[in-house]
């Protein structure tokens, strides 16, 4: 029992260790990643085991070397090592699976760590304990359930084998030596009975357990990886949302109808509702796409939104804080499931056909998705793998990737050590490698700086012209004019206008920005003369922003031509004693800001 316990505490810390890389990679998207880049459930999970069971296997060797350096005969002597090696390997087998399992719960991995350490030892030490109180209380032969239940847990299988295992072994030794011990209890019984047997002194049940457990534990995992996005998809559609139509009529009749009053947004709608899908020549195609969050109250994240994206177009995503587009992106790329509505990828749905769809694209998250302890040429080498670029290829393949994106002078280093604008370089190189036909990138140029951020435009530029699809959000007015063909502002989960951006100035753009500045010592009075002045000349202006003496007005551009504007405002200088003043076309900025009002940023 006292090899036993000591065994558990070092098992524990070794063993929990195994949560570590697949908390990190769930939660950083890395493993979502490389399922977008074709790596399929079955072969993820089954690499990682394999690689686990390797470490595991190489750590049983040096404890083995432990045990017969440290004279433990019972468990070494006459080729038992080789018996005390089937026991850990079989503990390898079910505890690595039930590892990963359990590390589904958890979000971060050194809490999932500590959580499993101490799970794991003190089910070991309980499990143990109970054990001895059973057979002392109520005799060698009696069964408790409890001890029946804990079967499913690795560690009590392991800590039973090893406890059992010893006591049998050391018995058979003590009582083939010349003297026995007089508290020994060699009868035939004991000294002849097959230690893998299925008696209860025996530690057959125990192996077994562990051979089946391991085998449960995998095939949960694989049917978490491949059925729960089905089954969560089912009941989010057809319960969750069934009986929240049922109970808010007026909200999915006034929210969820699809309707536009903007003219772009309904045409699109139209275009894609009315015309049957294969005449569409969308590469991608959503259809009427909602997404409601069931939490307390529930959140329209997502409102009913169509619309179809063709190739080599460059589409953005606009929109305000919590407005949907990570939603949308989420439930594009297949991390997320829509409520009602479906998404199609070159005529695929991403409903019922997830694993083709994600091997069709790219995408950068909007939080990088790298692990740390990899250089950056590392992982484009694995990505480059994945995407089954020929070995002999690979290479200049990564060379030329690394040069678009200037990561060269950072290829070897530790991504650790990078800094947040490199990292999102290489984010966005990932989901630029492969032949994927849509790439999605989720605010791709924070923290760049000009440069770097010039060199991924171009870099975009050339992959949507090569015939991609790309789908970008972005807080970058600048970065979505240089990049967009084709634009969308959102807000609160339903597009507010549709078109390319320079269709969006002209529709929304009837207006001049005038800027005026005043000296700091100019008084009241001559201000509000300003002001009346520029109400009465320019009728419909509106005063958009007032600081330290700088006025901001919109300016209707309907009727006031460039050099009327002018005019006016070279004598309103003289007049009022003007520092200075400009006048300028609207922006895509200033198109989103007029979408900028508080009832548009305040929560539902
Ligand atoms: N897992 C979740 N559970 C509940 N509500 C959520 C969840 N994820 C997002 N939401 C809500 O859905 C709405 C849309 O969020 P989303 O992250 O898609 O916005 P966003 O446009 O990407 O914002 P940002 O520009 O800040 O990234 C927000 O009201 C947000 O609070």
């Amino acid at each position: 029992m006292q090899v036993a316990l000591n065994l558990f505490f070092g098992v524990s810390i070794f063993v929990s260790g195994f949560c570590l890389l697949t908390v990190t990679e769930r939660i950083t998207k890395a493993k979502h990643i490389q399922f977008v880049s074709g790596v399929s459930p079955i072969n993820f999970w089954l690499s990682a085991l394999l690689w686990d069971f390797i470490i595991f296997f190489i750590a049983c060797c040096l404890l083995m070397v432990v045990f017969l350096s440290s004279g433990l005969d019972a468990l070494t002597k006459n080729y038992r090592f080789l018996d005390t090696l089937v026991i850990f390997m079989l503990f390898g087998w079910s505890v690595i699976p039930f590892t990963y399992l359990i590390s589904f719960l958890f979000s971060s991995h050194t809490s999932a760590y500590i959580k499993l350490v101490m799970l794991n030892y003190c089910v070991g030490v309980f499990s143990v304990a109970m054990d001895v109180i059973i057979t002392t209380t109520s005799g060698p032969d009696s069964e408790s359930l409890l001890l029946n239940l804990l079967m499913v847990l690795p560690i009590h299988n392991f800590g039973m084998s090893i406890t059992k295992y010893y006591d049998n072994q050391e018995t058979k030794i003590l009582c083939s030596s010349a003297n026995v011990p007089a508290f020994i209890n060699c009868s035939k019984a004991i000294t002849q009975m097959n230690v893998y047997s299925l008696e209860r002194d025996a530690i057959g049940r125990f192996l077994i357990a562990m051979a089946v457990t391991g085998f449960v534990f995998f095939l949960l995992i694989f049917l978490l990886e491949t059925t729960l996005w089905k089954v969560r998809t089912f009941v989010f559609r057809y319960i969750f949302f069934g009986v929240y139509k049922k109970l808010n009529k007026d909200i999915v009749s006034k929210e969820l109808s699809g309707e536009s009053e903007d003219d772009d947004v309904q045409y699109e709608r139209n275009r894609i509702l009315e015309q049957p899908q294969e005449l569409l020549n969308d590469t991608v195609l959503i259809k009427e796409l909602t997404k409601i969050y069931f939490t307390c109250p529930a959140v329209l994240a997502v409102r009913n939104i169509s619309l179809g994206i063709q190739k080599e177009e460059c589409f953005g995503l606009l929109g305000l804080n919590g407005a949907g587009k990570t939603t949308t992106f989420e439930i594009l790329t297949g991390e997320e499931t829509a409520t009602s509505g479906d998404v199609f990828i070159e005529n695929l749905s991403i409903t019922k056909n997830l694993q083709e769809v994600r091997s069709k694209i790219g995408y950068c998250p909007q939080f990088d998705a790298l692990l740390d302890y990899m250089t950056a040429r590392e992982i484009i080498v694995m990505y480059a793998r994945l995407w089954g670029i020929p070995e002999t290829q690979i290479t200049q393949y990564v060379n030329e990737l690394l040069q678009s994106l200037n990561l060269e002078p950072y290829a070897d280093k530790f991504i650790y050590s990078y800094s947040g604008g490199n990292k999102r370089r290489l984010s966005n190189a990932i989901a630029l490698m492969g032949k994927p036909s849509v790439i999605f990138l989720d605010e791709p140029s924070t923290g760049m700086d000009p440069g770097a951020r010039r060199l991924l435009w171009n870099t975009v530029t050339r992959a949507r012209e090569s015939g991609k699809v790309i789908i970008i959000t972005s807080h970058s007015m600048e970065e979505c004019d240089a990049l967009c063909t084709r634009l969308a502002i959102m807000v609160k989960g339903k597009f507010m206008c549709l078109g390319s951006p320079q269709h969006l100035k002209n529709k929304f753009g009837n207006i001049y920005i005038l800027k005026a500045k005043f000296n700091m010592d100019t008084d009241e009075n001559k201000l509000e003369d300003f002001k009346k002045y520029i109400a009465t000349v320019f009728p419909g202006s509106e005063l958009k922003h007032e600081n330290q003496g700088i006025l901001n007005y919109y300016i209707p551009s309907k009727d006031n031509g460039w050099g009327k504007v002018f005019g006016i405002l070279e004598e309103a200088k003289e007049k009022f004693n003007l520092e200075d003043y400009s006048i300028s076309q609207i922006t895509l900025e200033q198109v989103f800001l007029t979408f900028a009002t508080p009832e548009n940023t305040e929560g539902d």
